[in-house]
């Protein structure tokens, strides 16, 4: 685990220097703001250690076994701006070579490892030659781009029996002393995806991996060669952001989305392992993402693989801080099985040599005592061992050279690889086999979906059966309704007084209630039943997709167009409702005018009092006049009416009538003759 010192940003930012990591012991430390857990690591590095401490620790080590033939790995893993960057390559953009005290991890392993390589070359005599190639990726928004190729080359992961998962394509060059490789470092580091976001201004928004493959042929005294092969990765991981603290957006938030899920992966692969390795039976899901499935060797498998824990001293960064440490703790407890990568090569002379050698071997162990049983030698070499013991102990007893017990090692030796390759193929082909199962649960799981789907379809299926032979009833209902419909209309066209012809529309057997328009009302309000009743029909057919059966849309305007041409000059019986609201409205309608109809009776009534009143005035004034006229003569009484004014000017012709009146009294015999209350005219606007 490695603490950088604070930023200039965070010196300015928090209230005071204290770093959010404390020691507890020289490789246990812990997080005193956020709960109080210790975690221990292999090495702490605090504030003031050095990339010089860094590689000592971790470098070195690392590439002295992968020249003895060990896959290796290096990790830096943390929160954005933790220094993984500065961790493995050093400051951005410095690539200053072997002097510089700032390089990072990359070029301090390029050195060891050319330096390890001329000693061993020079100590061998020659017989021991090496060979290094360079790769360069980034995994960047899960797409794999190889970095030393300019043209920003997308390359493909695949898989292989013999040579595992490896990147197809991918270019490998040759690198033979450490300003080479420095190089194609410097080329591939200048082509990554970096920039700036609120938490770092170099942000590396990729993973990458610096593969080196590191060969040696070595002969060795019988003649033979033996290679041995093997991958270093040198792996400078996104970091892992907030979106909120990172403040990203865009094209940055999409590259973050992905970092942070490939990292979440790398998390799952991890717990995984570790339960696996505590010895439960867990799926590790390697290939749930580029970065995990890339380095699945390095994760759980053939490989010495280590990861530096970068961390944030700030306060503020604790949460990210305390994340990084549980990570790296998990995975402290993945236990990986390394060996060597070799194989031997050789001629069939050489390889003939060899077999009789390890025959006689065998032989001497046999003659020492030493079973082949207690060496744990395979069956097969026993077996030949014991057919061939006693032909040549005949031939030669003495022949055994004491060099043969050192090719008696080596056999030994190859025959326990032969072994360890068995068992690691047999752990490959149960990992092979786990995923297959895994996958076939998969697939079942799928098909139960599947299943259930086909259940769900099934039962929609019925349903939809099930209404369409509704339907089919309600199509025998309405062809029963239209049959009566038109026995009424017969029976109503055949009364008299009526009319025979027949409306255009009942050329449509769904449009035959139209005949409302033209028959009583008993039948009309039947018809009128039977006419909503095949609206709602309709209104179901439609429902459950069957409308295409009648077009009863274009049958209800072709039937309120027969309404306006066809009702004879009268309104028809009962109005076509296109919808309830029309219905509605007519209802209002039919409420105002009986409302209208009350106050005009109550009108009429008033009206009818004040007639009562006057016809009673008038059979007064008359009784008045009759009783004047006994004693008194027509001019006199006029002239008593006008003076008096008795009769107004309005209306003029009261004093008209009047006048008429009191003549026809002065000239009658009959007194009691009383003449009928005067009729006015009414014209209809003064009503
Ligand atoms: N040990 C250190 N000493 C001095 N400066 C450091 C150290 N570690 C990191 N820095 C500085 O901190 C800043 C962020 O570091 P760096 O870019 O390495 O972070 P990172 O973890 O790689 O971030 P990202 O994930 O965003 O790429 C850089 O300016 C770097 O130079």
């Amino acid at each position: 685990m490695r603490i950088r010192p604070f930023s200039e940003d965070e010196r300015a930012r928090e209230r005071d220097d204290t770093c959010a990591v404390r020691f507890v012991s020289d490789s246990s430390v812990h997080v005193p703001s956020q709960k109080s857990e210790s975690f221990t690591f292999d090495y702490v590095g605090d504030q003031d250690c050095t990339q010089e401490d860094v590689f000592e620790s971790v470098g070195r080590p690392v590439v002295t076994r992968c020249l003895e033939g060990y896959n290796g790995t290096i990790f830096a893993y943390g929160q954005t701006g933790s220094g993984k960057t500065y961790t493995m390559q050093g400051p951005a953009g410095l690539f200053g070579g072997p002097t510089d005290p700032q390089r990072g991890l990359i070029p301090r392993c390029f050195e060891h490892l050319f330096d390890m390589i001329d000693a061993k070359e020079m100590e061998s005599n020659g017989k021991v030659q090496y060979l290094c190639k360079a790769s360069y990726l980034e995994i960047y928004n899960e797409t794999i781009y190889d970095l030393l190729d300019n043209t920003t080359r997308v390359c493909p992961l695949r898989e292989d029996i013999k040579k595992g998962v490896f990147v197809d394509g991918i270019t490998e060059e040759t690198v033979s002393d450490p300003l080479e490789a420095y190089d194609v470092f410097r080329r591939g580091a200048n082509n990554r995806h970096v920039s700036a976001t609120a938490m770092n201004r170099e942000s590396s928004r990729s993973h990458s991996v610096l593969t080196l493959v590191i060969q040696s042929l070595a002969s060795v005294d019988t003649g033979m060669t033996e290679i041995r092969e093997s991958r270093f990765n040198l792996v400078d991981l996104a970091g892992s952001e907030r979106q909120k603290s990172a403040n990203t957006s865009g094209m940055r938030l999409k590259e973050a989305a992905n970092i942070n899920k490939s990292l979440s992966a790398l998390g799952k692969v991890i717990n995984a392992l570790v339960e696996v390795g505590a010895g439960k039976n867990r799926h590790v899901h390697y290939r749930d993402s580029k970065l995990t499935f890339l380095l699945r060797d390095s994760l759980g498998g053939n490989s010495i693989t280590c990861i530096i824990a970068n961390v944030s001293p700030a306060v503020s960064n604790d949460v990210e801080t305390l994340s990084t440490l549980r990570f790296a703790q998990r995975a402290k407890l993945i236990k990986n099985k390394a060996v060597v990568n070799h194989d031997v090569q050789g001629d069939v002379s050489q390889l003939q040599a060899e077999i009789r050698r390890l025959k006689l071997e065998l032989q001497q162990l046999k003659g020492e005592g030493i079973s082949a049983g207690a060496i744990d030698l395979p069956t097969d070499v026993v077996a030949t061992a014991s057919t061939t013991t006693t032909a040549t102990d005949a031939a030669n007893p003495n022949d055994v050279q004491p060099k043969d017990l050192a090719l008696s090692r080596y056999l030994l030796s190859l025959s326990l690889r032969k072994l360890h390759d068995g068992e690691r193929q047999k752990t490959s082909y149960a990992q092979t086999i786990f995923e297959l199962q895994d996958a076939l649960s998969r697939k079942n799981e799928a098909i139960q979906q599947y299943k259930l789907c086909l259940k769900l379809c099934k039962a929609e299926n019925d349903t939809l059966r099930r209404k369409a032979s509704n339907t089919a009833v309600h199509n025998a209902e309405n062809i029963a309704l239209r049959s009566e419909l038109g026995m009424l209309q017969r029976l109503l066209d055949s009364q008299p007084g009526k009319s025979t012809a027949r409306p255009s529309p009942l050329l449509s057997p769904r449009v035959g209630w139209s005949i409302f328009y033209y028959h009583e009302s008993q039948s009309a309000a039947l018809l009128y039943r039977i006419g909503e009743q095949l609206r709602r029909d309709d209104w179901w057919s439609k429902r459950d997709g069957h409308q295409k059966q009648f077009d009863n849309d274009k049958l209800f305007e072709e039937l309120d167009a027969t309404v306006s041409t066809n009702h004879r000059g009268t309104q028809p019986l009962f109005p076509v409702m296109q919808d309830m609201n029309e219905l509605e409205v007519i209802e209002e309608k039919l409420e105002q005018a009986q409302a209208d109809i009350a106050s005009l009776e109550q009108e009429r009534d008033r009206v009818e009092f004040q007639l009562n009143n006057v016809e009673e005035d008038w059979h007064t004034v008359l009784d008045g006049l009759r009783q004047m006229a006994v004693s008194q003569s027509t001019s006199e009484i006029l002239e008593v009416l006008d003076k008096d004014n008795i009769v107004t000017d309005e209306p003029r012709t009261a004093w008209e009538y009047i006048k008429d009146i009191v003549h026809k009294f002065a000239s009658s015999t009959q007194s009691s003759h009383v003449p009928d209350a005067p009729r006015f005219e009414v014209d209809n606007g003064s009503a």
